[in-house]
């Protein structure tokens, strides 16, 4: 398996001094931005567009940034994002009208594409659009929030798609997203996960270098 990644999501991060804060979490060890696009009508929640993006590159971050769309429709917003910076883009198939088109419009940007699947979303979405995709996202709590518990049926549905990436032969990233901490992160990841989103575990925390530094050592001990 490749590397195991860490993406803070910047959800539960200072919005109010929001490139520091991402500086500071990047100076900790985290590998990718998470960044949480929620539009009030696919989600409950209104966060962050295009323009906060492009701010953070303007204000010098060059870490990947990973785009969670929670937005309906998909397809407007996509452009707007991979002009701003984004390096990946990921949305739920049930909120795009066409997946495939969606999946080629975020590689015709420039961008990595994935999709995103709710707990209850079936993976039949996968189904003729894995040579497409570079990630996979499993969330393990509903979509909209942070400070969520991990929903435990995730490790059987990361089994699941672990299979399939294995099997497909396609260079795909596993991503979880909800609830992850430094208590469950190796379960997570003996599931099949490499890529990790964790928001409050880490910045509800005054050392971030710390909470990053005890999840690298659980994930050690999964890769051992
Ligand atoms: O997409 C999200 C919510 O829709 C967040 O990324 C996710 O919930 C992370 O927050 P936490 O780690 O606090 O659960």
């Amino acid at each position: 398996m490749r590397p195991f990644l860490i993406a803070p999501s910047i959800l539960s991060a200072d919005f109010a001094r929001l490139g520091e804060d991402v500086d500071a979490v990047l100076a900790a060890g985290a590998d990718v931005v998470h960044f949480d696009v929620m539009d009030n009508h696919y989600v409950p929640n209104l966060t962050i567009g295009p323009m906060v993006c492009q701010a953070l590159r303007n204000y010098g971050v060059t870490a990947d940034i990973d785009v969670h769309l929670m937005v309906k429709p998909v397809d407007r917003i996509i452009p707007d994002f991979a002009e701003a910076g984004a390096s990946i883009i990921t949305f739920h198939p049930e909120a795009s009208e066409h997946v495939d088109r969606t999946l080629q419009l975020i590689k015709e940007s420039g961008c990595k594409a994935g999709l995103v699947f709710n707990p209850a979303t079936p993976l039949h979405y996968l189904d003729h659009v894995m040579d497409k995709l570079d990630v996979i996202l499993l969330m393990s709590v509903n979509p909209g929030f942070g400070g969520q518990s991990f929903i435990p049926t995730t490790l059987d549905k990361l089994r699941q798609v672990r299979k399939l990436i294995d099997d497909s032969g396609y260079d795909i990233r596993l991503q979880v997203d909800g609830g992850v901490k430094v208590d469950n992160i190796g379960e997570i990841a003996a599931a099949g996960a490499d890529m990790f989103v964790a928001g409050s575990a880490i910045f509800n925390k005054p050392d971030y270098k710390a909470v990053i530094d005890e999840m690298r050592a659980e994930l050690a001990s999964v890769e051992a």
